[in-house]
């Protein structure tokens, strides 16, 4: 089973982001989609996650997942953007709120231990009582990807789900997507700066420029002269433990 996303077009104030879009997504990938700031990466992840004017042609078993309902689409889909806000419910409340699409008016205890499940896994336990306004920009963005992990909806889409991240916690989240990805057979959609990170956590890349997927692939798409074609970047390339390094 598949996502497919057939042949978009995306204008933003009538302005063309996004043209001639096609590709489609493996249950169980995780797959990394790489370009320069601007180019229509977070718009992609939008559109997939319907929150575009634009609508339609995203499939998932040949079902248009911009055709069902709002309540069902929260359920399958999880989107994780870019900048976070804090606000005054606790972390904890904050995880149940995650759970929300499975209740209506209190939270079951399927849906509390989902939340005391990932708050373990990802090491939240003593900030769980802050409200996420007191965080740290690091600590709000780890809770926020944590909200959506707690749904588990099939489909997960992050958009630099680890800029404001150190590196131990984005060693930890990168592990866990990638973990649950497989264990679960999810489709897993993630926008990546850092080309070695996305190169130790993706099976497969996506690399847009004007306004479409040039290279599309596993790791042997990444290579100087399609880094040079994206980035206009002049990049080397090692094998280091039997893993791809790309040094700037
Ligand atoms: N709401 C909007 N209205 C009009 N134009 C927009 C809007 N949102 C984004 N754009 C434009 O769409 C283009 C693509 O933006 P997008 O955020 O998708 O890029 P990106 O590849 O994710 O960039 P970055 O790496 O900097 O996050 C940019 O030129 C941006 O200015």
């Amino acid at each position: 089973m598949y996502l497919v996303i057939d042949n978009i077009k995306v204008n933003l104030k009538s302005k063309e982001i996004l043209n001639n879009v096609t590709f489609k997504v493996k249950r169980g990938e995780v797959v990394g989609i790489l370009g320069k700031n601007g180019v229509g990466k977070s718009t992609l992840l939008k559109y997939i996650a319907k929150l575009l004017p634009n609508k339609g042609k995203v499939y998932l078993s040949n079902k248009d997942l911009h055709k069902i309902s709002n309540k069902k689409l929260a359920k399958k889909l999880s989107y994780v953007s870019q900048t976070q806000n804090g606000g005054f419910l606790s972390v904890y409340e904050t995880l149940l709120l995650g759970r929300k699409p499975y209740f209506s008016f209190s939270p079951s205890k399927e849906d509390i231990k989902k939340v005391e499940q990932i708050i373990e896994k990802l090491n939240l336990k003593d900030i769980q009582n802050k409200k996420t306004n007191e965080l740290s920009g690091g600590e709000l963005q780890k809770v926020m990807i944590a909200k959506e992990l707690v749904k588990q909806s099939e489909i997960l889409l992050f958009d630099e789900p680890t800029n404001n991240l150190d590196i131990k916690n984005q060693i930890e989240i990168l592990d866990y997507i990638k973990e649950t990805t497989k264990k679960n057979n999810l489709i897993t959609l993630i926008i990546i700066h850092d080309i070695n990170l996305s190169l130790k956590y993706c099976d497969k890349f996506m690399m847009i420029k004007d306004k479409k997927i040039i290279y599309e692939g596993d790791e042997s798409i990444i290579t100087p002269s399609t880094l040079k074609e994206i980035y206009e970047i002049d990049a080397k390339i090692c094998i280091y433990k039997e893993r791809k390094v790309v040094i700037y």
